[in-house]
């Protein structure tokens, strides 16, 4: 025990620091939504700013230390909730790169003024013995500095649970709009949090660097050391955030001990600085889901850019481009020719990242772990086993495919900045564990030898640079392909509403792991190329650090698919090969990051529209196309803009229709169609289901039936439970108690896509249309998704005669909804009641035989809502399929519903005919919130007759204005 002594004690020390730093960033994150991982970025600047001040300028430790933690801090934390605020607008990616983007810039700021090389940091607290515990010397600035994490965080929760400001943190964080009703300012609120939570990463930073020597990159990562103990605090609890710290020093101390002293090996000496990703990836895997959850990920609010140039133009930008990728051996001399080959393989980089990235909408900050196992296997297979060239890149590809695989798994469970996180951890606990072993870098200190193929035209450097871009052209044909084919209409699907991918029959925990797999594989090509470039790899040139770094770049890059990856790979490499003052170069990396935060800021790259029109019109797209897709790809708010979500929710229906439109809809009369018998067990049955979020029961023990060949109706007010009901049947929520059957069967346990394979299929209040594609690609995927099933080879591609099935389906969809003349139209570019009518295309091209449509008329103008009436009796006649119908449009209920039940608070209140309802005091009680005459419900109750055998009693259009009137008015 005694041996363990001094690493507790180093550790205890360590780890206060590490939660303190932590519960500064869970402090931002829980008020902002924001998860900075610049969180180290801060705190370096307050350790130069120290440095600066007592070294360079003499000044008093206290001071230097006051001005670099009192002002720095909260001058840091202010310009950090001015981009917070921005941020929570834009795409979590975006959120990502943006704190990418800050460690970039403060990193290539401090080393540009600095130099690269560590600066010794002063110690400023005494190091003196201040007393000795069973025979291990504690120092007075151990104490200090634990005293000080202790009394901050103490001070900080205390300050949470009784000051005025706390509580109001903690309000911001439960309903920022209820506290700004009650009259609190949230944005106030949040710009403190954002200010202890900065002082907090500096204090950190300055008590940290006198331990370690002034560097930039060092003090980062150290501080991001803290994201295992915001983890240990389930990212949300700041006691628990600071114990989760004190367990990662001590732990992470102890290993040193055996791992690095005791018994040095690779695998030990690596483990104790992974200690906190290693405990930060393992709380992401096993922590349940729902604590998880990030409320403000919902909010996807800019716009998706659906612009793709013509066909044409792209076209003679490939030969151009081609012809240019051939001259340049040429043009550039043989001396440069590594640099253009560097710059190729960083195509196939980009290029893979892309998919996983751009088009699936997944984040991975582990992408270099990808291409280092496949350098290293390729060294392995052609060096050590002596295997043919081509055969060892093509097995060097296939080993990261099981990589990629259990990268997959936190994708599978986590979403967003838990992903990131997750995926940072694995690479970092990789490159510290996995890179010094034998089986990857570890057998010498140059690394593994990587050959060029033994063909003599590809020795050369000339020769090599052509290989790679034969590769180049072939990975980028690979991903073109994939983006057309119907996997690439998945991962479309997976990035623009996993939720809509899922409840029409798609397993996207199968689409996710492909993704990671074919990712990994072209990843790990790129590796065993570049190895060939190199001749010999090292774990350095891999590191964990550069996942950011192209993650950043890549996704600030212009352009669709492959464009984008050239322009990236450009980028990255050209200016650094031709700058050969190291200084500009720093100065560069700055600007990078600047860049990364500008467009970040900004929800995506900078769009021209002025140069997409020209685009436009040299490629010969008709003039009405030309003006959609620029304005498609408009800033938000700009007309043409995809509307947001929620914008749908405009009450287009209360303004004044012109006179056609008003004759138009006075012309429309709507015929009920007749409902036709169906099997007993038909449908779906709803049986005493409840649904509880926290405390708040939001369904409570309702049960209703729904049979096929007839429209049922569910009414009730806001908030009563309709679509959480709706959620329950589908499976995107999971109810407490209760059962769902769907055609008899209990698919209670079943997940959303199973359900959907089933014959379930849904719109949602809140449009989940796939924003990014057309029209026919949104129905199209209607019906692929449940053929994709949970199969991986059938997510790879259709049949023949599927995709017959699909053509039919899709046609037939399209006209039974009068949108036909549309199909080629980018879907974000459509008013609201054509992208209403495109969902329920969607649905209809589904294989489906019940039909959940959550409030389809919200956003519709009267015309648009008679048109969709309409279409549903049409839907119905057509087939024999089952409507399980929310709308709040009464008329619209009256009219098509056969039967209808109606909720208030979760409580079921009333079912029974239209008729029945639209005389019912206790539905008309909870529209207008006032008493219902006692006896009413089970009066009604039991004049109805059971669900699914009455008929309507009442003609529709006599309905139409009466009901609304009586309860609506
Ligand atoms: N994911 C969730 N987490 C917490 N509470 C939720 C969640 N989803 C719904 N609720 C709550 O459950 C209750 C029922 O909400 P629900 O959306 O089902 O009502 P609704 O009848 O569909 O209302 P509306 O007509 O406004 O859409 C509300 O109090 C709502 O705040």
């Amino acid at each position: 025990m005694n041996d363990l002594l001094p690493f507790v004690i180093i550790g205890l020390v360590s780890g206060s620091v590490y939660g303190l730093a932590a519960t500064g960033l869970v402090l931002t994150y829980k008020t902002s939504g924001i998860f900075n991982l610049a969180h180290g970025a801060v705190a370096t600047t307050a350790a130069y700013t120290f440095y600066f001040l007592r070294v360079q300028h003499d000044l008093p430790w206290g001071f230097a230390a006051l001005l670099s933690v009192g002002v720095v801090g909260p001058a840091l934390g202010l310009l950090l909730e001015l981009m917070a605020r921005r941020l929570a607008e834009v795409r979590v990616v975006y959120k990502i790169v943006a704190t990418i983007g800050i460690i970039l810039a403060v990193q290539g700021f401090f080393t540009a003024r600095y130099g690269a090389q560590s600066q010794t940091f002063p110690t400023f607290l005494p190091t003196g013995s201040a007393f000795t515990l069973s025979g291990t010397v504690v120092t007075w600035d151990q104490i200090i500095i634990t005293a000080i994490a202790l009394v901050a965080t103490a001070g900080l929760y205390l300050f949470f649970r009784f000051a005025r400001l706390g509580l109001a943190m903690r309000g911001v964080v439960d309903d920022p709009e209820l506290l700004d009703s009650a009259g609190t300012n949230p944005v106030a609120v949040r710009r403190w949090s954002w200010v202890i939570g900065s002082t907090f990463a500096c204090l950190a930073g300055v008590l940290l660097a006198p331990s370690l020597s002034l560097d930039a990159l060092l003090l980062t990562l150290l501080v991001v050391q803290a994201f295992g103990a915001a983890a240990l605090g389930y990212f949300s609890s700041l006691p628990l955030t600071y114990g989760g710290g004190l367990v990662v020093g001590v732990l992470a101390s102890i290993l040193t001990k055996y791992g690095a002293v005791t018994h040095p090996n690779a695998l030990l000496t690596g483990l104790p600085p992974s200690t906190p990703f290693l405990v930060l990836f393992a709380v992401l895997l096993l922590t349940p889901r729902r604590r998880l959850v990030d409320r403000r990920l919902s909010a996807r609010l800019l716009v998706t850019d659906t612009w793709r140039a013509p066909a044409r133009i792209q076209a003679s930008g490939a030969v151009v481009l081609a012809a240019l990728a051939v001259a340049v051996p040429f043009l550039v001399g043989s001396a440069r020719v590594p640099t253009y080959t560097d710059a190729l393989l960083k195509v196939i980089l980009f290029l893979s990242l892309g998919l996983l990235v751009r088009t699936s909408g997944q984040v991975s900050l582990a992408h270099a772990a990808f291409a280092a196992i496949g350098a290293a296997a390729m060294g392995h297979f052609t060096t050590g086993l002596g295997l043919p060239w081509l055969v060892a890149l093509l097995l060097a590809g296939l080993v990261a495919i099981p990589v990629g695989a259990i990268i997959a798994i936190p994708a599978i469970r986590l979403s967003g900045v838990f992903l990131a996180l997750a995926t940072f951890g694995f690479g970092i606990a990789l490159e510290q564990m996995g890179y010094p072993l034998k089986i990857l870098f570890g057998s010498s200190t140059s690394g593994v030898r990587v050959p060029r193929p033994g063909l003599s035209a590809f020795e050369s450097d000339r020769g090599y640079y052509y290989l790679v871009l034969i590769f180049v052209v072939l990975v980028a044909a690979l991903v073109v392909g994939v983006h057309r084919s119907r996997l690439g209409r998945l991962l479309r699907g997976l990035s623009d509403s996993p939720t809509a991918l899922a409840t029409h029959g798609a397993s996207v925990n199968t689409t996710r792991v492909l993704v990671f797999c074919l990712s990994a594989f072209v990843a790990a090509i790129y590796g065993g190329l570049y190895g060939g470039s190199v001749s010999a790899v090292t774990g350095s040139s891999f590191s964990s650090f550069s996942s950011l770094v192209i993650l950043a770049v890549l996704v600030i890059s212009l352009g669709g698919e492959p464009w984008y990856a050239f322009l990236a790979a450009a980028g990255m490499v050209l200016p650094s090969a031709y700058i050969t003052n190291e200084n500009t170069t720093n100065w560069l990396n700055f600007l990078f990051g600047v860049s990364a935060i500008a467009v970040s800021l900004s929800g995506g790259p900078p769009r021209n529209v002025a140069l997409r029109r020209l685009a436009d019109r040299l490629g010969g797209r008709p003039a009405e196309a030309a003006t959609a897709t620029a304005a498609g790809s408009a800033p938000a708010g700009e007309p043409g803009a995809t509307p947001p979500v929620g914008a749908d929710e405009l009450p287009v229906d209360v303004l004044p229709l012109d006179a056609t439109a008003a004759a138009e809809v006075a012309a429309i009369s709507i015929e009920r169609p007749e409902a036709v018998a169906a099997a007993p067990d038909s449908g779906i049955q709803v049986e005493k289901v409840s649904v509880r979020f926290g405390g708040n029961l939001a369904v409570d023990s309702f049960s209703l039936i729904a049979p096929q060949g007839r429209v049922t109706g569910l009414i009730g007010p806001n908030g009563a439970g309709k679509t959480t009901t709706f959620n329950a049947c589908s499976g995107l929520v999971r109810p407490s108690s209760g059962r769902v059957r769907l055609h008899g069967s209990d698919v209670s346990r079943l997940a959303p896509s199973a359900r959907a394979r089933g014959g379930l299929g849904r719109t949602f209040q809140r449009m989940e249309l796939f924003d990014s594609m057309s029209v026919r690609e949104n129905i199209v995927l209607g019906r692929e998704a449940s053929m994709a099933g949970v199969r991986p080879w059938r997510h790879l591609a259709g049949t023949r005669s599927q995709r017959k099935v699909v053509a039919d389906a899709v046609e037939r969809a399209a006209a039974t909804c009068g949108i036909t003349d549309l199909l080629d139209r980018p879907v974000g570019i459509l008013s609201t009641g054509e992208r209403r009518l495109v969902e329920l295309a969607r649905c209809l091209a589904g294989p489906f035989d019940m039909l959940l449509l959550d409030e389809p008329s919200s956003g519709l103008n009267r015309l648009e809502t008679a048109r969709f009436g309409e279409v549903l009796a049409e839907v119905i006649r057509q087939g024999d399929v089952g409507v399980l119908l929310i709308e709040h449009d009464m008329a619209l209920v009256m009219e098509v519903c056969h039967y209808i039940y109606v909720l208030d608070f979760g409580v079921p209140i009333f079912e029974g005919t239209p008729a029945e309802v639209a005389a019912s005091d206790a539905v008309r009680a909870a529209y207008l919130g006032s008493e219902a005459p006692s006896g009413d419900q089970s009066d009604q109750s039991d004049q109805s007759e059971p669900a699914g055998q009455s008929e309507p009693a009442e003609p529709a259009a006599a309905s139409r204005q009466t009901v609304s009137q009586e309860v609506s008015s």
